[in-house]
């Protein structure tokens, strides 16, 4: 088919050729005709996932619409099931609760795994800067087309956080009635922007990255788990990989374990295995080492190696011989923990458990995202600025300095962010620090600040149900309109919308091998 066919293919679905749609599960995809966005491009048949629960009553005024954080999905359920269903803190049985995926996410809005429409080709690259106003204004026309009048609550975390201001702040009172932004920011600082580019870096330093053309088999697998690595070390505080994982190690593998080239033949072979442990760039997909390092290897010692004594010992010929490696995934380990260099007893250990964490963390990412969705939707969180655009109030300047957005920023919380809220941090989070939720609450003129004792830092918004669930019932309880409350014969048997529920498993929780590590 010809691009200009592609064009008038009403048929098209755009979700057609991306593999990670179906990661999320009964999930609706509705397709906007087209849609503006605030960089001037225009999508057209523009896919947006989402989910509900509960159902919308006649007055289509009982919404609650949650946001997801930066890779979270529609799936509420599955990344904040504790908080909600029926009788749960956002309780389905009164509310019917909307939940979209953000364009640039790989669950099935538009994003680089989407095809555009004007070629029938995935976007990739040439997927456009999306914002997270775009966000809510694409989200707000979804829920439009599903009969909703009155939004009650807008909750989210994070990015998701960043979400609920712009549907506060875009849409007014009269249509979103009360906010919930938790670990989140008026904008995004440049603590935060740095971690970003630090992040993408790291995609776009793995050779497989090719400016974002890469084939989806051969993705740039590497630097995307560096990425998350990386991002989960802000997601995390200090004091909780302390508890966690302390100094422990994870279990050293007999040699019997390693594939022939893995098994040193030298002190300086060995010593060079070290070295690299952990090292991921899969040059050499088929497990051997480059020709010239094995041809180093096993070329006679030269003199500097001949002198450097005792080191540099040989090891026996009688290295066990192993069958040749199996397939191994571009995302998996080029060397593997080496019980220790010659099998002599080691103080020094190869791989800590948080190391053997990091790297599983980074693998699970893989097989739930992509590189080009990544740096598409940390470049949107990277924009956030629930001020811009905005005009300086009348009669202060409208600089660009420092101190004149900051007067914009402090007028559009004042005037525009005046619903009720509950504003909630993270003790513990230094990304998006307790000080900046306290500048959105002492901004917004209806706010309240809840801080929450947690080590777990940013993540605590995904992971302290019970305390997030108290505050966020609590509000609810306080702001739900007479005609959504409880009956009162339910409302008796207590404190049935702060019901937290059990932990789950979510979509990605099957372990992995932990040995491979
Ligand atoms: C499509 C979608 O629906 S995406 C939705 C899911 N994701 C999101 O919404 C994004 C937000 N969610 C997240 O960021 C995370 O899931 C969080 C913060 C909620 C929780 O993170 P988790 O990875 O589940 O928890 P945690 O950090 O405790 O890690 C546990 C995993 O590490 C593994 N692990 C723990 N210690 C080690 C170690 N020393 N070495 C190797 N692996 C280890 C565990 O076996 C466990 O594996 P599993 O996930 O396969 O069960
Ligand atoms: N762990 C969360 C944190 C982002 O705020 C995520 O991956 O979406």
């Amino acid at each position: 088919m010809v691009a200009s066919d592609v064009s008038r293919d009403s048929n098209l679905d755009p979700n057609r050729d991306n593999p990670l749609v179906h990661v999320v599960r009964d999930q609706h995809i509705h397709v906007l005709p087209a849609y503006t966005l605030e960089c001037g491009a225009t999508l057209t048949r523009v896919p947006i996932a989402y989910k509900t629960w509960g159902t919308l009553n006649e007055r289509g005024d009982n919404v609650v619409v949650i946001c997801h954080a930066l890779t979270g999905s529609a799936d509420a359920a599955d990344w904040w099931g504790p908080l909600l269903g029926p009788g749960a803190v956002v309780d389905t049985d009164r509310f019917f609760v909307f939940c979209a995926n953000i364009t640039g996410s790989p669950y099935g809005s538009a994003s680089p795994l989407t095809l555009d429409p004007a070629t029938g080709q995935r976007y990739g690259p040439a997927f456009p800067l999306t914002t997270i106003r775009d966000d809510v204004h694409m989200h707000r026309a979804v829920l439009d087309a599903l009969g909703a009048r009155v939004v009650q609550f807008v909750i989210g975390g994070s990015l998701g956080g960043m979400q609920a201001l712009e549907w506060a702040s875009r849409f007014g009172p009269d249509y979103v009635r009360h906010v919930v932004p938790l670990a989140t920011s008026a904008r995004h600082s440049a603590w935060g922007i740095s971690w970003g580019e630090a992040q993408r870096q790291s995609i776009y330093a793995d050779p497989r990255y090719c400016d974002g053309h890469y084939a989806l088999d051969a993705p740039p697998a590497t630097g995307l788990a560096a990425a998350r690595m990386t991002a989960l070390l802000t997601y995390r505080s200090r004091a909780s990989f302390d508890t966690r994982f302390g100094r422990r190690t994870m279990p050293a593998l007999p040699y019997t374990a390693l594939a022939p080239h893995h098994v040193p033949r030298s002190d300086r072979d060995a010593a060079r295995l070290l070295h690299n442990e952990g090292h991921r760039v899969r040059l050499h997909p088929d497990g051997r080492r480059p020709p010239s390092v094995a041809a180093a290897a096993s070329s006679p010692p030269s003199a500097a190696t001949a002198n450097a004594g005792p080191a540099s010992t040989t090891l026996p010929a009688s290295a066990p011989s192993l069958p040749a490696p199996t397939a191994v995934s571009a995302a998996s380990s080029l060397a593997l923990p080496l019980a220790s260099p010659f099998a002599k007893p080691s103080a020094t250990p190869s791989v800590y458990s948080v190391q053997s964490y990091l790297r599983y963390q980074g693998d699970k990412f893989l097989s739930r995202f992509d590189a080009n969705c990544y740096i598409a939707i940390t470049r949107k969180m990277d924009t956030h600025d629930v001020s811009r655009g905005y005009a300086a109030p009348a009669g202060v300047a409208d600089d660009a300095t420092d101190a004149g957005r900051d007067r914009v920023l402090a007028e559009v919380l004042a005037t525009r962010l005046v619903q009720p809220a509950l504003v909630i941090g993270i003790e513990t989070d230094g990304l998006f620090a307790p000080e900046e939720q306290a500048v959105l609450a002492d901004g917004m003129p209806n706010a309240r600040l809840v801080v929450i004792p947690s080590a777990e830092g940013h993540d605590g918004f995904l992971l302290e149900f019970e305390q997030i669930g108290a505050h966020i019932g609590a509000f609810i309880d306080q702001y739900t309109p007479a005609h959504l409350q409880l009956a009162s014969a339910e409302a008796t048997d207590g404190p049935r919308s702060r019901k937290v529920g059990a932990v789950t498993a979510s979509t990605f929780g099957e372990a992995d091998d932990l040995l491979q590590w």
